[in-house]
């Protein structure tokens, strides 16, 4: 299988300033990868234009169009009154036909043990709820490629486990997975592969278990040790 997500050369630069790279990534089908570093580090930039919703300034995202691909937000706002619309206004925007969305839909709820919560007003779900629709509704869409910008990071630790399992299940499918995240207990537990962006630059891309243990930069062997502010 070819690589899910090829970003050759990509960089954004806004105001005549630099926010991200230009870096290269190759990412191998069915990986886990988990983008890490300091605030403004530039993780959501890479996320968002990795996923197409941003044009880098340079370079390509070979792989953005060509395949399905979801990304979830750290506060994901559901966009329908119940949450088994919300998936299905999802399905429609895909072109799923009419009579095919409510089954889909409500598989992709009990999937995540969110069967209860079909009817429920969207507004009323709790936070936890709330990211796990929103991972409910990539899932319905079958994506060989998510993004998840933060998902746990409003969220208690019950709620972030649920999530993380919630997380697992797309791996297991044979997603590509790529996250950024501030817990780094969550990076260890969930990830293959370690991105570590500082300034807009890619400073590693290792195996996780590399990162943690020898990292091999400064910046990353500071940002372990809670040294790196910026
Ligand atoms: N569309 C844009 N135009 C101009 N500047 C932007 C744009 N998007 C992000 N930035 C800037 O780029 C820098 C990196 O932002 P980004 O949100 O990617 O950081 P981050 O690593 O995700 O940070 P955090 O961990 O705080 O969420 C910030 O200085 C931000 O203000």
């Amino acid at each position: 299988m070819s690589a899910p997500l090829l970003l050759d050369g990509v960089g954004f630069a806004a105001e005549g300033q630099r926010l991200l790279g230009p870096l290269d990534l190759k990412m191998e089908a069915g990986t886990r990868l988990v983008v890490l570093g300091p605030n403004g580090a530039g993780k959501s930039l890479m996320l968002r234009i990795a996923h197409g919703l941003l044009r880098p300034t340079q370079g390509q995202v070979r792989s953005a169009g060509q395949q399905r691909q979801a990304m979830v937000f750290q506060n994901a706002m559901p966009m329908r009154r119940q949450a088994v619309a919300d998936i299905e206004f999802a399905l429609a925007c895909r072109g799923v036909p009419r009579t095919h969305r409510r089954g889909l839909a409500m598989a992709a709820l009990a999937t995540f043990g969110l069967t209860d919560l079909a009817a429920r007003p969207a507004r009323v779900l709790s936070g936890g709820e709330r990211q796990r629709l929103a991972l409910a509704r990539a899932w319905a869409l079958e994506p060989a490629l998510v993004f998840l910008d933060e998902p746990t990071a409003a969220l208690d630790p019950r709620a972030t486990r649920e999530v993380e399992d919630a997380i697992e299940r797309f791996h297991a499918a044979g997603t590509a997975i790529v996250m950024s995240t501030h817990d780094l207990g969550q990076a260890r537990r969930l990830a293959d592969e370690v991105v570590f962006l500082h300034r807009g630059r890619l400073c590693e891309h290792t195996p996780a278990s590399t990162f943690f243990d020898t990292p091999r930069s400064v910046e990353a062997g500071a940002f372990l040790k809670g040294e790196l502010l910026w």
